[in-house]
């Protein structure tokens, strides 16, 4: 803590020009170094050889993009005057511009240990800050050699320190230490602790989803079946958008369960260094979890699709159809490769059951009429809603946030200026 506050006051004197350049450098040394990177996603959180490829290469990809922009963005400031508000002559000027908030504290997920860290660190860093960044247990190793990364570009270790251990050994002491100045999380519920531990400072907060998946009458099923594969199935289900309900059209159900469940029996079960498409999901906690939502939906009456199948952490893909409000698993995150089918009555009912959820995160809606795409998507409370195409994060320079319990603030570099985790106005009179 000590060394990041006393690195971040020199750090910040850096020219912005030099920022930049830096910034630049370490994320092509990222994209150099994206296949050590990227087996030790494979080994770590069992992310599918390709993936973890495709996760470091983009991670490089948003730090040179967030240097670019930065520059853009940090580079100006406002002038106002005084007599544009009734009352005052031209008497008085206001210079703004934007300064660092000092020591960042970054925590990402363990299921993008890479990527949700840089998206952390370089607006951070481009902004003149200072980071100390823990972690997930899983995708520790992945994080040391993208940190090692940024010191071989020149930062000075002290502006970017890595802190591996537990988080609930640890996390405690970093998220109420006071010479924390911004907590920028990404996770689930934990995040909802920490916002109520942390003190004073800015917290950007990027928890669960519940993503919903609205099927209209005049859908086009196959696009529809081939986007709820995708986003419900890619990476084991485990990513905070992947379709986590489908709520169809009773008339339509039937085909559209069909379809899907062509498209599940083909998805390939096994290693993530054979590139399949279900791994292993990442402890045997979440998978003793996922299977307690199935037995309970299966208990209630839901209709398994596929038979229930696992081998250790390794859960073969399942589509539950008639799942009702009363199971778990209409409401709960599974984090795993099983996805449940709504029937529902009418469009209301889905955005009904859409809206009673505690998270807001995204969501998706298919249909062929675009008007009614768009007002369905205004009713849904959630931070994104994708029109026919799956639920995902990005591309990365898209704004990203959720509602409800689904976070606090945007991380997007889109919103750099307006974004009070990475810098604050600064008021000179
Ligand atoms: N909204 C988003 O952008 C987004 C993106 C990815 C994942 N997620 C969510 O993340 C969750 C899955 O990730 P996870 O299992 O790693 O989440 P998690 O909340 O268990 O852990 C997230 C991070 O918090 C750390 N942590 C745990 N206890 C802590 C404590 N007491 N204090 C400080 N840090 C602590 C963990 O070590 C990890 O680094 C899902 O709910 C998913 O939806 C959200």
């Amino acid at each position: 803590m000590e060394s990041s506050r006393m690195a971040q006051k020199s750090w910040a004197k850096t020219p912005l020009w030099k920022r930049a350049e830096m910034l630049h450098k370490a994320g092509a040394i990222l994209k150099d170094h994206k296949k050590p990177i990227a087996e030790c996603l494979v080994k770590e959180i069992a992310k599918p050889a390709t993936d973890a490829l495709t996760e470091v290469v983009r991670s490089g990809d948003f730090v040179s993009y967030c240097a670019e922009e930065g520059v853009r963005i940090l580079g100006k400031g406002e002038f106002l005057v005084s007599d544009s508000f009734p009352g005052n002559d031209r008497t008085k000027y206001c210079l703004t511009s934007k300064v660092p908030l000092g020591v960042v504290l970054a925590i990402p997920p363990f299921n993008y240990p890479v990527n949700l860290a840089v998206s952390k660190i370089a607006p951070a860093l481009i902004a003149g800050n200072s980071l100390v960044l823990k972690p997930p247990t899983q995708g520790a190793v992945a994080a040391l050699h993208m940190v090692h990364c940024f010191h071989m570009a020149g930062f000075p270790k002290g502006l970017i320190s890595c802190v591996t251990g537990k988080g609930s050994e640890i996390g405690d002491f970093l998220t109420m230490h006071p010479g924390i100045n911004c907590i920028s999380f990404t996770g689930g519920d934990t995040g909802i602790s920490i916002s109520k531990k942390a003190g004073m400072i800015p917290l950007q907060m990027e928890l669960g989803g519940k993503d919903a998946c609205i099927v209209l009458d005049d859908a086009d099923l196959d696009l529809a079946a081939s986007c709820i594969v995708k986003g419900g199935f890619s990476y084991s289900g485990q990513r905070c958008t992947a379709v986590k309900v489908v709520l169809v059209v009773e008339s339509v159900a039937d085909a559209l369960v069909k379809q899907v469940n062509q498209k599940v029996e083909k998805l390939s079960v096994g290693a993530p260094e054979d590139d399949c498409d279900i791994t292993p999901v990442v402890t045997e906690f979440s998978s003793n979890f996922i299977e307690g939502l199935v037995m309970d939906a299966k208990q209630k009456g839901a209709t398994l699709c596929q038979e229930y199948r696992r081998e250790g952490n390794l859960i073969w893909p399942l589509l539950l159809d008639n799942v009702r409000s009363d199971m778990r698993i209409a409401w709960e995150e599974p984090f795993g490769p099983v996805l449940p089918v709504i029937r529902i009555n009418s469009v209301e009912e889905g955005i009904r059951h859409c809206n009673q959820s505690n998270f807001g995160l995204q969501g998706c809606v298919f249909t062929k009429d675009i008007n009614r795409a768009i007002q369905i998507s205004d009713a849904m409370e959630i931070g994104t809603v994708q029109i026919n195409s799956a639920p995902a994060r990005g591309p990365d320079h898209f704004p990203f946030q959720g509602l409800k319990d689904s976070g606090i603030g945007s991380q997007e570099i889109a919103n750099l200026d307006r974004n009070i985790d990475d810098m604050h106005d600064k008021l000179a009179l």
